[in-house]
């Protein structure tokens, strides 16, 4: 049976709303107090499939040269396989977890070793991440932050129709899901000051993403083309590209964002595969003007993925939903920021982490910044329980979650959550 088959079970209860039922199986690294070591696993409801244990075992060889890819602090290794290997790890996987497969299910010593309750353990960077590239790929959000920082009658630069503009960001900052994140001390001016001055952000920000992540990298000198760019990808997560609007506003002609966005980014901890996305595949945006030959993809460009953002102040109990939106409103496609990637002979290696850019939709609380949810400030938001928020303040825990809805079933990515602690005095 196909690993997607939605009448697929498990013998692991899964609720209805979670994001991990057996047609998902995301992969991760995560440790517990019980073995520190840093592992591979698979979600699967609220555990997780200790996929070290079960090659321990001798139930899961995913080398075909006898390697072990799972007792590793990292999923590059695995990933280094190839596309065969994460198919067939993946099959496998379902297999063993099928509600009518005894392996696992009627062997209590090694469930116990191999299902680990999610909630006792540590997630962990899920890749070692050699670069990082942000896109700016939403022409939503390309036009709202055009008619703030520069002029509204033409807030799209020239180039934006035509090319996936990106820029190379830190890839030594990338962070998983939980780091806090602490406000960044900077530069700044005022644009009715004189003279620049230091001190902490007072315009800090999220940026709502989606990134994925790269499976099969490519030689120097070797461009990869769009309609094979797909086969080059892992997965997907979700991304908090965190920004300091008032650092970025002064710092950021001719080159680009600099301190404004190096100091963190923070992704979440669960890898989800294209081939589980494969049934919530949809068409992206239709493109106007036709992109260069490089940049023509005919397949199915897009993910239907609900995005929500969710902000919770200090002491709150609740937390305030600020934006909900959806990835497939993205202008350029993941297929096409590869190509374009490479297109000058760059090359990608496994494990690099391409972000979608700041995923905003048409309507005003479908933004997927406070930048542009509040208008650079001028129309501050609601929150839950009191007080109103323009910009990030300390102790503030910000939260994206994401998922595809399924009949009767999510294939999601968890959460990625941050909370900010205060600047260095
Ligand atoms: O328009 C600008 O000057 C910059 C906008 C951004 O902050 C871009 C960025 O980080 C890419 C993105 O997330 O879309
Ligand atoms: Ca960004
Ligand atoms: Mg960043």
């Amino acid at each position: 049976m196909h690993p997607n088959d939605p009448i697929l079970r498990s013998f692991v209860e899964v609720a209805p709303d979670s994001h991990f039922p057996i047609q998902n199986l995301p992969f991760g690294v995560f440790s517990t107090d019980a073995d520190r070591a840093p592992r591979v696993g698979v979600a699967i409801g609220d555990r997780i499939l200790d996929l070290a244990a079960l090659e321990e075992a001798g139930l899961l060889a995913a080398d075909p040269s006898g390697g072990r890819v799972f007792a590793r602090r990292s999923l590059n290794p695995f990933i280094a396989l190839g596309r065969d290997a994460w198919r067939q790890v993946r099959v496998r996987v379902s297999e063993l977890l099928r509600h009518d497969s005894p392996i696992l299910r009627d062997d209590p010593a090694l469930r116990a070793r191999a299902l680990v309750p999610m909630a006792g353990a540590r997630a962990h960077l899920p890749v070692e991440v050699g670069d990082y590239t942000d896109f700016y790929s939403s022409r939503e959000h390309a036009t709202n932050v055009g008619s703030m920082f520069r002029d509204p009658k033409n807030a799209l630069l020239p180039n934006w129709l035509h090319l996936p503009v990106g820029y190379n960001g830190r890839a030594s900052s990338v962070v998983v899901s939980g780091t806090p994140v602490r406000r960044p001390n900077g530069q700044t001016k005022e644009p009715t000051a004189d003279q620049p001055s230091f001190g902490p952000s007072r315009k800090l920000d999220i940026e709502l993403e989606t990134a994925f992540i790269v499976g099969r990298g490519n030689a120097l000198g070797e461009p990869i083309p769009v309609d094979e760019a797909e086969g080059h990808i892992f997965g997907m997560v979700l991304m908090n590209d965190w920004s300091a609007r008032d650092i970025q506003q002064w710092e950021y002609v001719p080159l680009g964002p600099f301190n404004a966005k190096s100091f963190a980014t923070s992704i979440s901890p669960w890898v989800v595969t294209l081939d589980a996305l494969e049934p919530f595949r949809v068409p992206g945006p239709p493109q106007d003007p036709e992109p260069l030959p490089y940049l023509r993809q005919v397949d199915k460009a897009s993910v239907d993925l609900h995005l929500e953002v969710a902000l919770r102040p200090d002491g709150n109990a609740d937390a305030t939903t600020v934006c909900r939106t959806n990835f497939r409103h993205l202008y350029w496609s993941m297929a096409q920021q590869l190509a374009h990637h490479t297109i000058s002979g760059c090359n990608t290696r496994v494990g690099d982490l391409m972000g979608s850019g700041t995923i905003s939709g048409p309507e005003p609380d479908s933004f997927g910044s406070l930048l542009e949810l509040t208008w650079n400030g001028r129309n501050p938001l609601a929150l839950a329980g009191g007080g109103e928020r323009s910009f990030l303040e300390d102790g503030d825990e910000v939260t994206i979650t994401g998922w595809c809805q399924g009949d009767g079933y999510r294939i999601g990515f968890g959460e990625v959550t941050g909370r900010v602690t205060p600047a260095l005095g």
